[in-house]
């Protein structure tokens, strides 16, 4: 939390501008970036105070898994961090608990048109803006160069493709795909796929227990129990970048956060591809990241300018530079640096065409009940089907105003 400032020598009592304008006080950043992120997001993040002497900036890496969690029971104790980094589908639930500052008209939002259209509408809820962009992301086919020539095939555009060239990938001693089992983002591109979706929001119909939605089940549970692709339903995050390190896997799928280690790992070996298509269409999830205020923040001042510096074009090119994360605001998309980084390159035109997702506060609730019945697929305890219809049950006892 915050502590206030001034104080002893009778300035004022909390965070803020004092009678220079000069800001004070301390902002807590807590980050869920990963490893190889942090290190950036925390130099970054404390640079400010090099601007703001007056400022301390208390980095807090926060593991992604409980954070939502973890940020909510703070609020709730009046303990939150002064900035949380706040998945795009986690702005609805925090701002309608009442947690997140409304920033429009603060010094936090500068040159907001300069965002691009989605990842500034998952900051919006009831007309107002709760959040500020920083990265966007969708999932992408990550692909080892050289085990795809050593066995003599092409980058697949459809899963079919991958199942057509098995013996080939078997022949070369190399296992084609892992599918991430233990982590529900990750069974989108099958359902978009099979051109179906977990909700119709438009229609406030679930959708995931159609034919299209059994569809994508069966088509992930067949790559694994054919063999064409391996996965876990624990631990998938670390099993599936040593897999891919190491060469035990031909591709992964994954999201421009996984750019820094596959590059350290494979170099020129590593290319990146849409995600394969199924049975009907082809397409992969929008995700990314928002900075949010604490709605209690004593030093709303000092928390202000730290997420207009950090989400300001300037700091976001540097992060790009240096992580080849995806920026939110369009000009950034042309500084030369940025222009020149193939990976944002592909990736871009990826998150253009990403799938649209609906920004309710039941969105971030959807995907508990799809990591478990994934779980209980690819164990065996539930058929295809079973899974999918299990799933939309338990999204019509979440979302019963719907019926
Ligand atoms: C189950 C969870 O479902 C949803 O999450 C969706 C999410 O909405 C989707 O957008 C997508 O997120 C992408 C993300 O967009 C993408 O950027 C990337 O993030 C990278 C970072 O880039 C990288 O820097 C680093 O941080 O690492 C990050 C992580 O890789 O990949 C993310 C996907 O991993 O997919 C998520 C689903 O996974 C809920 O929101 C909850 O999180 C929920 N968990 C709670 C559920 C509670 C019970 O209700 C349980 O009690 C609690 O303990 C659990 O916490």
């Amino acid at each position: 939390a915050a502590t206030a400032c001034g104080g002893d020598d009778g300035g004022d009592s909390g965070g803020g501008s004092g009678e220079g304008g000069e800001l004070s006080g301390t902002v807590t950043y807590w980050d869920t970036s990963n490893e190889t992120e942090a290190a950036v997001f925390e130099a970054v993040a404390k640079e400010f105070e090099d601007q703001h002497p007056g400022v301390t900036v208390d980095y807090v890496n926060v593991g992604f898994d409980d954070a939502q969690n973890r940020f909510k029971n703070a609020a709730g104790a009046n303990e939150a961090p002064d900035v949380m980094r706040t998945e795009v589908a986690w702005v609805a639930d925090f701002a309608s608990l009442g947690y997140l500052y409304p920033l429009d008209d603060t010094a936090a939002l500068e040159d907001q048109e300069d965002f691009l259209a989605e990842p500034w509408a998952s900051t919006q809820y009831e007309g107002q803006t709760y959040a500020v962009p920083q990265v966007t992301d969708t999932l992408a086919l990550f692909y080892n160069r050289a085990l795809l020539e050593e066995a003599g095939v092409e980058v697949p555009e459809s899963l079919d493709q991958i199942r057509e060239d098995a013996a080939a990938y078997e022949d070369a001693g190399t296992t084609p795909l892992y599918v991430r089992g233990d982590d529900p983002y990750w069974f989108l591109p099958f359902l978009y796929g099979e051109g179906g979706d977990l909700v119709d929001a438009g229609a406030q119909e679930v959708t995931v227990d159609n034919a299209a939605g059994v569809a994508a089940f069966e088509q992930m549970n067949d790559l694994v129990e054919s063999g064409v692709a391996i996965t876990d339903t624990s631990d998938g995050w670390e099993n599936m970048m040593s897999a891919f390190a190491d060469g035990d896997i031909a591709m992964m799928i994954n999201g421009p956060w996984a750019i820094a280690d596959a590059q350290a790992a494979l170099g020129e070996d590593l290319g990146v591809a849409p995600v394969p298509a199924g049975g009907e269409a082809q397409g992969s999830p929008l995700g990314g990241w928002n900075y949010g205020v604490y709605a209690g923040t004593p030093d709303a001042d000092a928390s202000f300018e730290f997420v207009k510096y950090m989400a300001s074009a300037e700091t976001q090119a540097r992060i790009t530079e240096e992580l080849s994360l995806l920026p939110t605001r369009e000009s950034v998309y042309a500084e030369p640096a940025v222009e020149g980084n193939e990976m944002v390159q592909f990736f871009k035109p990826a998150v253009d065409v990403a799938h649209e997702r609906p920004w309710i506060p039941q969105a971030q609730s959807l995907f508990e009940p799809l990591r478990t019945s994934n779980e209980a697929m690819l164990t065996g305890s539930a058929s295809p089907e079973q899974a999918a219809n299990d799933t939309g049950d338990a999204y019509r006892d979440l979302l019963e105003d719907w019926q």
